[in-house]
C-alpha cells in the first residue's frame, strides 16, 4: 500500500492529495526524535470534499489495532507533574514540556475519517490539516503552529514562538508570560546567527478552537542552502521540548510513558512558491479499535500540577469534538 495524504494549508480552501505519478517527496513527517522520516510520494493534485466523501476512511478498515487500551489516570498524571515541578525546580531550569495520551477506546465506535478531517478543516481555518494512512499507521491533525515558512522568491524565512495556554475567557498571568518568554529568547538566539536582522513582532493572542496561545512573530532574509540546517537547530523549540534543549529532551524521554512519535514532530511541504514546515500538535494517531489523541504542555517552576491536567484535556477537545461517529 502507498503512503497516502490529504492536507489543507492554513487559510486555505484548496484540499490537497498526493498522486502516485512521480517519485517526488511532497510531504515528509519528521518525529519528535528526528530519528523517523515518513515521506509522501507524488505530485500534488486537488481533491475535493466530494472526492473524499465519495470513498470515505473509516476507523473500521484500519488493519492494525493499539494493545493496550488503557490511559495515565488524572490521579497518576498529576502526581508525575508534581515529581516534575519539583524536578524543573531542583534542576533551575526555565521550562519542560511534558505529555500524555488520552485514549479513546472505540469498541463498537467506527470513526468517519474522512468527514473528522473536514470537520477539522472547518473548525480551524488557520492550521495545516491533514490526514494520512501508512501500511501500518494513520494520523489525523490540525494546529497552526509554523516552525518555518520559506518564501522561495525574496528568500524570506518566517517562524513564530508559541506557547502559554488558557481558556479564551482567562487572563494572562506571569506563569504563560514567562513561558512563550523562553521559547521566544530562543527562536531569538538560533535565528541570530543566521541574519544581523531579524524582524520581531509584538507578542499577541493566537486563538485556537476553544483556547489561546501568546505569539510571538520573527522574519529575516535566508539563504537557501542554510534553510534544513535552521530548521534541525530550532527543532524541537522550548514550545515543545523545553530548555535547556538537550537536558529536557532526556527528561522527557525519562518521565513520559512512550516515545512521542511523530507527535510535536514536524511536517514539511513544498509548493510551488513556498517551503513549510508546521509543529505537529493537536493530533491523534487512529489504530481499528482506539484513536490516540497526544497532548502536553509547557511545566515551569510555578505550574499547578491539576491545571496543567485540565489545560490537556482541553487541548484534546481540539480533535475529539471534531471526530464524527458512523
Ligand atoms: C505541547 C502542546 O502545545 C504547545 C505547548 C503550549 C503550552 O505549553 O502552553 C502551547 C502551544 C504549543 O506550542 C500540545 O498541544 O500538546
Amino acid at each position: 500500500m502507498r503512503n497516502q495524504i490529504y492536507f489543507r494549508l492554513p487559510f486555505s480552501k484548496t484540499i490537497f492529495s498526493n498522486d502516485v505519478s512521480s517519485e517526488n517527496h511532497v510531504v515528509q513527517f519528521t518525529s519528535f526524535d528526528g530519528l523517523e522520516k515518513l515521506d509522501f510520494k507524488g505530485n500534488l493534485q486537488n481533491s475535493s470534499v466530494n472526492e473524499l466523501l465519495i470513498n470515505p476512511l473509516f476507523s473500521k478498515d484500519l488493519n492494525f489495532k493499539l494493545n493496550k487500551c488503557e490511559e495515565e489516570s488524572e490521579e497518576n498524571y498529576t502526581k508525575k507533574l508534581d515529581e516534575v515541578i519539583s524536578f524543573i525546580q531542583k534542576n533551575k531550569i526555565p521550562k519542560l514540556v511534558i505529555s500524555r495520551r488520552k485514549i479513546l477506546d472505540l469498541k463498537d465506535k467506527n470513526i468517519n475519517l474522512s468527514q473528522s478531517f473536514l470537520n477539522l478543516i472547518k473548525a480551524y481555518d488557520n492550521a495545516f490539516t491533514y490526514l494520512f494512512r501508512t501500511e501500518n499507521a494513520c494520523w489525523l491533525g490540525a494546529f497552526s503552529e509554523v516552525l518555518g515558512k520559506f518564501n522561495k522568491e525574496n528568500a524570506t524565512f518566517e517562524t513564530m514562538s508559541l506557547a502559554g495556554t488558557l481558556a479564551l475567557n482567562k487572563t494572562w498571568t506571569s506563569k504563560e508570560l514567562d513561558e512563550q518568554k523562553t521559547v521566544s529568547n530562543y527562536v531569538k538566539s538560533v535565528l541570530s546567527k543566521y541574519s544581523d536582522e531579524v524582524e520581531i513582532s509584538e507578542t499577541k493572542d493566537h486563538i485556537s478552537g476553544n483556547i489561546k496561545h501568546l505569539r510571538t512573530d520573527f522574519k529575516l532574509k535566508l539563504e537557501r542552502k542554510n534553510l534544513e540546517n535552521l530548521i534541525s537547530e530550532l527543532h524541537p523549540t522550548p514550545a515543545v521540548c523545553g530548555i535547556p534543549k538537550e537536558f529536557c529532551k532526556t527528561a522527557i524521554s525519562n518521565f513520559e510513558e512512550n516515545p512521542r512519535e511523530f507527535y510535536a514532530g514536524y511536517s514539511k511541504v513544498e509548493t510551488t512558491d513556498e517551503i513549510y514546515y508546521f509543529v505537529n500538535l493537536r493530533c491523534s494517531k487512529i489504530h481499528k479499535n482506539a484513536a490516540e489523541v497526544f497532548v502536553g504542555g509547557g511545566i515551569t517552576a510555578q505550574s499547578k500540577a491539576l491545571n496543567e491536567w485540565a489545560e490537556t484535556e482541553l487541548k484534546a477537545e481540539a480533535i475529539l469534538k471534531n471526530l464524527e461517529f458512523f
